[in-house]
């Protein structure tokens, strides 16, 4: 099947083209004049290749259809697929051809056909992923949607947050494939001629610091012209993610992904990405210009391109592009795209330097690839769209350029087919001069013919079929990789930095110093980069023999410099297995004896484990033993707390209890001294009585007989005084007051002591004393080595009246000798002081009483002596008795003895 452009037509086209104006869609139909060909029409074989195209590989574009579900349940359809790859196309009632008469069902063969079932992903998968394949190993490609207005182009393309088109999922695969080996920012960097400059870390870090400190997107001001989001296509949070991936990236080297966004409206050229802060007043994009770079390659003068280094980063970028697309509402498409958009993804690769570590900033090292998707306007015609004003100039600008690609299409198969070599008219429109780079360059081409299946659109989709048809005999030269100088690196140089890093991070871990330890993977050999093409032809036969020829000449001196290399390294290592065999020799013997200290040793551990096992076993004996001692403690600790308890109990009833005994005894002490006192006191008056009795007798003796008589303690009537003597014997100061000795002893207490001169003053000087001696009987020698000093005195027997009033008289002194209750001998020396009475007598006031007992040291007291009368010796007695000397006892002036003892 073929069909032709005539002359007139292209004349037309052209001419239109340059004054931009509308095309009518029936001229348009009825210069298109396609040759109805049967399917079962073998294509006309291509021409022989000329010799010199005989070693260049060529694809032919890949042309796939997909058709769009029904807009309605009961719609009328023109298209249906056949099978995968075929497609039928009835034309309706109501088309031209039917009321020419030509009407015809005919089928179109395709790469694949996607039938309305067909998902986004499946489209995805079998059109664009080989295409992201080839760019990631730096081959270039083009695709395309290519399609009636309302046929599913920018579906196909963008698709939806839920089920993302092919530019979302080819960023997406392009992440997950190349994710781990992007570089940071600002590495790569636009030269702004088409290519890339690479620059250090220190430059790009400086860079990034610079670029993070403004806004990176500029802000796009609102204006009507703008898509309005209402597809809600924007909210990347909703999106479902691609997450399949491409294997066998060249891990060896460094990516960085450029994506640039441009319309091409009314055939010219907008960056969508422009920063509208350089826009000028008007804030309106400015038209761009193509340009063609040192390798032929076409583009974008000053468009932006943005680094991105995720999908979201990317989409971003994509949405603010589609927010600034030229669309407009059609009746045919509510959101009709009024331009065609190319949305570039360029690929930047550089490898890595012989360690892994640091990117290769040659320029000549790098490659940069890159894949545009092109959504194009759809074709319409005006009395379908019912356009008027702008719309009108728009599908004039769509249809022509679109006719320019028919035509570019066209030319090209024709020079292929036939080889001739017409110019193909790229330059008629920016569409098709943007598109010179893949069909007369590399690259692989791909086209989507998107269908809408409606009856109504079978008079625009019967060219479309004939354009893709004719497509797709149209062979491209075979994409190869972009030509870069090999590095001749050793490959996995990547991986194995990161396992050495991995190494020296453990070796750190465990405490090794690996300061001093750095990344070597040299040596690395190579003979030489990859061969170069060695296709070639007439012209360029000598330049391609030239560079096989340096080529092999640099593999030969590679060769014999390797050679060298090697022949040295042999002998070095040579000599280092000399040297290692004998410091394995040595190492050895090392062995050997270590083995045996290590036998020794073993033997120890040995026996200290056995040591250590008795030793466990006794401890968990004593364990237990512990063990219950801490019972039996804890048992006798509450115990003991019971008795406390008890204890404290019992004491405190003791405590009570002597309390009560203690109050009990004090009561019958008070009660015993008491009776004891009262007993002393009789005792005292009973002894006093006889005493005074005794003295009585005496100076009653004295006064009545002359000698005198011991007083006998058992006489009665000196127990108690006599009436009758008082008044006879010696009376009392009234009767006689010149003495009154006899009154002052007879009755102390009855009438008390005579009244004593008041003014009396003795002298007290040592020698003024005078003492009346009186001894009123015979008395038993004393023999004592004592006596009684008296230095002055009148000693007398019996006591006269005279005596006493003798005025030099001052004191008096009685002695007496009577036996104790032991049957001793008792001296008694009664002492006073002789005072004149105020009648003119005088009286004694007896002081003292000086007792004087002699005893034998073998004497043996009578309660002690036994019935036949014999002492009982006692030595403690003996003692006793000699210790006692002189007992001298004071009275006061009435009667209160105080006894004292003279040593
Ligand atoms: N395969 C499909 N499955 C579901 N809906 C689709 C499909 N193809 C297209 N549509 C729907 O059809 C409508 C028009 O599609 P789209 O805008 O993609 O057409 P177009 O070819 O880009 O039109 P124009 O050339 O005017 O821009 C959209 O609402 C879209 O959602």
């Amino acid at each position: 099947m073929s069909w032709h452009l005539t002359d007139q037509w292209r004349r037309s086209s052209r001419e239109g083209d340059s004054k931009t104006q509308a095309v009518n869609p029936r001229s348009f139909s009825s210069i298109m004049k396609p040759e109805r060909t049967p399917m079962s029409r073998r294509p006309k074989p291509p021409p022989k290749p000329k010799t010199s195209e005989r070693f260049i590989e060529r694809d032919p574009v890949e042309v796939y259809c997909r058709i769009r579900p029904p807009e309605t349940p009961n719609q009328e359809e023109c298209v249906t697929a056949v099978d995968s790859r075929t497609v039928k196309l009835t034309p309706p009632d109501t088309c031209f051809a039917f009321r020419n008469g030509h009407a015809k069902e005919q089928q179109y063969k395709f790469r694949h056909v996607f039938n309305p079932d067909s998902s986004q992903k499946d489209v995805f998968d079998y059109v664009a992923k080989p295409l992201v394949s080839d760019v990631l190993r730096g081959k270039n490609g083009l695709l395309f949607a290519y399609g009636v207005t309302g046929s599913g182009k920018t579906h196909t393309m963008q698709g939806s947050p839920h089920d993302g088109g092919i530019v979302p999922r080819t960023l997406d695969v392009i992440f997950n494939s190349i994710n781990e080996y992007q570089t940071k920012r600002r590495i790569f960097k636009p030269d702004g001629m088409n290519g890339f400059d690479a620059q250090c870390e220190s430059d790009a870090s400086s860079e990034r610091r610079r670029i993070d400190a403004t806004p990176i997107y500029p802000k796009t001001p609102k204006t009507p012209r703008y898509r309005r989001d209402t597809s809600g296509s924007q909210d990347s949070s909703q999106r479902i993610p691609d997450t399949s991936r491409i294997e066998c990236i060249d891990e060896d080297n460094v990516f960085s992904i450029f994506v640039a966004y441009i319309e091409i409206y009314n055939n010219y050229i907008y960056d969508l990405l422009e920063d509208l802060s350089d826009a000028g007043p008007s804030g309106r994009l400015q038209t761009k210009i193509l340009r063609e770079d040192a390798q032929h390659n076409m583009y974008v003068h000053g468009c932006t391109e943005v680094e991105v280094k995720n999908p979201d980063d990317a989409l971003e970028v994509l949405y603010k592009g589609q927010r600034r697309r030229k669309i407009a509402y059609t009746r045919l498409n509510c959101e009709s795209s009024r331009s065609h958009s190319i949305f570039t993804i360029r690929v930047v690769q550089a490898p890595l330097d012989a360690q892994g570590e640091e990117v290769v900033t040659d320029k000549a090292s790098m490659m940069v690839s890159q894949l545009s998707l092109v959504d194009l306007a759809g074709s319409e015609r005006n009395n379908r769209t019912k356009a008027v004003g702008d719309r009108i100039k728009e599908a004039g600008n769509i249809n022509n350029s679109l006719m320019t690609l028919r035509t570019c299409i066209e030319v090209l198969r024709e020079n292929q087919l036939t080889g001739s070599s017409k110019k193909v008219p790229y330059r008629d429109s920016k569409v098709t001069h943007y598109f010179k780079n893949y069909f007369d360059g590399e690259g692989k081409v791909k086209m989507v013919v998107c269908v809408n299946p409606k009856a109504d659109d079978y008079d625009e989709t019967l060219p479309v079929m004939k354009f893709a048809e004719l497509a797709s005999e149209v062979q491209v030269q075979r994409s190869v990789q972009s030509a870069r100088q090999d590095p001749g690196l050793l490959p996995g140089r990547r991986r194995a930095n990161q396992l050495f890093k991995e190494v020296r991070r453990r070796l750190e871990e465990e405490g090794e110093n690996v300061k001093n330890l750095e990344v070597d993977l040299t040596p690395i050999y190579t003979l030489a980069p990859a061969w170069p093409a060695v296709s070639y032809t007439a012209e360029t036969r000598d330049d391609v023999i030239m560079k096989l020829k340096a080529y092999l000449q640099k593999r030969i001196h590679n060769r014999e410099k390797l050679q060298t290399e090697l022949k040295g390294k042999i002998l070095t290592m040579h000599t280092n297995v000399v040297e290692m065999e004998k410091e394995n020799l040595i190492m050895k013997k090392e062995i050997m004896s270590l083995r045996s200290l290590y036998d020794d040793a073993m033997a120890k551990v040995r026996t200290l484990e056995s040591m250590l096992l008795n030793a466990e076993s006794v401890n968990e004996s004593l364990q237990r033993k512990f063990t219950d001692y801490n019972n039996l403690v804890d048992e006798c600790n509450a115990v003991r707390e019971e008795r406390d308890i008890a204890k404290s109990q019992g004491q405190l009833e003791k405590q009570r209890m002597k309390a009560r005994l203690k109050c009990k005894l004090e009561i019958e002490k008070d009660k015993l001294k008491n009776d004891m006192q009262t007993k002393l006191s009789e005792q005292k008056s009973k002894m006093y009585h006889s005493q005074v009795r005794a003295l009585q007798e005496i100076f009653l003796d004295d006064n009545q007989t002359p000698g005198s008589r011991v007083p006998s303690t058992s006489d009665s009537d000196l127990r108690q005084p006599r009436q009758g003597s008082q008044n006879q014997g010696i009376k009392g100061s009234t009767s006689d007051p010149k003495l009154n000795v006899s009154q002052a002893f007879l009755t102390p207490d009855l009438r008390g002591p005579a009244v004593s001169n008041q003014r009396h003053r003795r002298s007290r000087s040592q020698g003024a004393d005078i003492w009346l001696d009186h001894r009123p009987g015979q008395e038993v020698p004393l023999g004592t080595v004592l006596q009684p000093n008296l230095p002055r005195r009148k000693s007398v027997t019996r006591l006269r009246s005279g005596d006493l009033l003798d005025g030099r008289v001052t004191n008096y002194c009685l002695t007496t000798q009577q036996q104790d209750s032991e049957g001793e001998l008792e001296t008694k020396l009664y002492k006073g002081d002789v005072l004149p009475t105020a009648g003119g007598g005088s009286q004694v006031v007896l002081q003292d009483v000086e007792i004087l007992k002699q005893r034998d040291p073998l004497a043996v007291p009578l309660s002690k002596r036994s019935s036949d009368g014999t002492p009982k010796v006692d030595a403690t007695t003996v003692q006793e008795r000699c210790a006692t000397g002189i007992a001298y006892y004071g009275t006061p002036s009435h009667y209160v003895p105080s006894k004292r003892t003279k040593l």
